[in-house]
């Protein structure tokens, strides 16, 4: 008999959608309240976010937006204080009454606001997660690690040195190993958490390609408050604002379009936050 925790793994894996016309939802997310003893950190947030874009979310200090990812990988299973109501669909499947954890967290890349190395090498940070998977084979992992550098811009830099520690790189190295990281679970969905909070402008570009390069493959969400960032990478965006989600629109509309709510556009065009 096939047990509900091997169901549900296979049922999060999906199947891709970029064949057929209308997209795919790879994130459906109705009336979700996050909060935090009595503090609600997020009220009634409802929103879809499609295969194979990318979303932004935007908004000031406080705005619910990392709460936002915390929920959706279920830290909530850890973070005893923190309660989360509504709905969210991964893949079709309501990631609130999964029996397995550990099956949406393999299929979702998180990369945090700094990097966060593993006490291991260049090559053991990226082969981890694959011999988790049950890879073994020398050639097969050398092969694996080789890609998600290359996907992550960082090959280059490193491949003289994948047996050296990870933590010796630059800031914005690490950063770049914590993306090919996240890509070796080959995640369909990545989230990033202000990624470029300790990174220097010239890697920030670099990353930035490799979002739009990524896109092809996985669905991405980017929290950012920077709001050009989000306009030069995100399809569509939403505007989070002290646990409100504002608005949900086409990126580029929220700066030169139609506005549905005035704090969209007061807060894009930098008039407070
Ligand atoms: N573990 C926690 N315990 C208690 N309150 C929390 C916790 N994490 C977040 N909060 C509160 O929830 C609210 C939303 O925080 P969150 O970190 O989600 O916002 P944010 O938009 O990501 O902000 P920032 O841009 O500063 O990271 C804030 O009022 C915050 O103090």
């Amino acid at each position: 008999m096939v047990s509900q925790s091997a169901l549900e793994r296979v049922e999060l894996a999906g199947q891709d959608g970029a064949a057929s016309a209308a997209p795919r939802i790879k994130l459906a997310v109705k009336d979700l309240t996050i909060s935090y003893g009595k503090a609600a950190a997020l009220k009634d947030v409802n929103l879809e976010i499609r295969e194979h874009e990318i979303f932004g979310i935007i908004g000031p200090a406080n705005a619910g937006k990392t709460s936002f990812l915390k929920a959706v990988n279920r830290m909530d299973v850890f973070n005893t204080g923190m309660h989360v109501a509504g709905e969210i669909r991964f893949n079709g499947l309501d990631t609130r009454h999964l029996k397995n954890v550990y099956a949406l967290r393999s299929r979702i890349g998180v990369v945090f606001p700094l990097p966060v190395g593993l006490p291991m090498t260049v090559y053991e940070n990226v082969a981890l997660s694959p011999r988790l998977r049950g890879i073994k084979n020398k050639a097969e992992l050398d092969v694996i690690v080789q890609r998600c550098l290359t996907r992550a811009a960082l090959w280059d830099e490193v491949k003289d040195r994948l047996h050296a520690l990870g933590s010796l790189l630059s800031g914005g190295q690490q950063q770049r190993l914590t993306i090919a990281r996240a890509l070796s679970q080959e995640p369909d969905l990545l989230m990033l958490d202000e990624f470029s909070i300790a990174v220097d402008p010239v890697t920030t570009m670099r990353i930035e390609d490799v979002l739009k390069e990524l896109r092809r493959e996985v669905t991405i969400i980017l929290v950012t408050n920077l709001v050009q960032q989000a306009r030069r990478l995100a399809d569509r965006t939403a505007f989070f604002l002290n646990g409100e989600c504002v608005e949900v629109g086409v990126t580029e509309d929220l700066f030169t379009g139609e506005v549905k709510d005035r704090r969209t556009r007061d807060y894009v065009e930098g008039r407070f936050g």
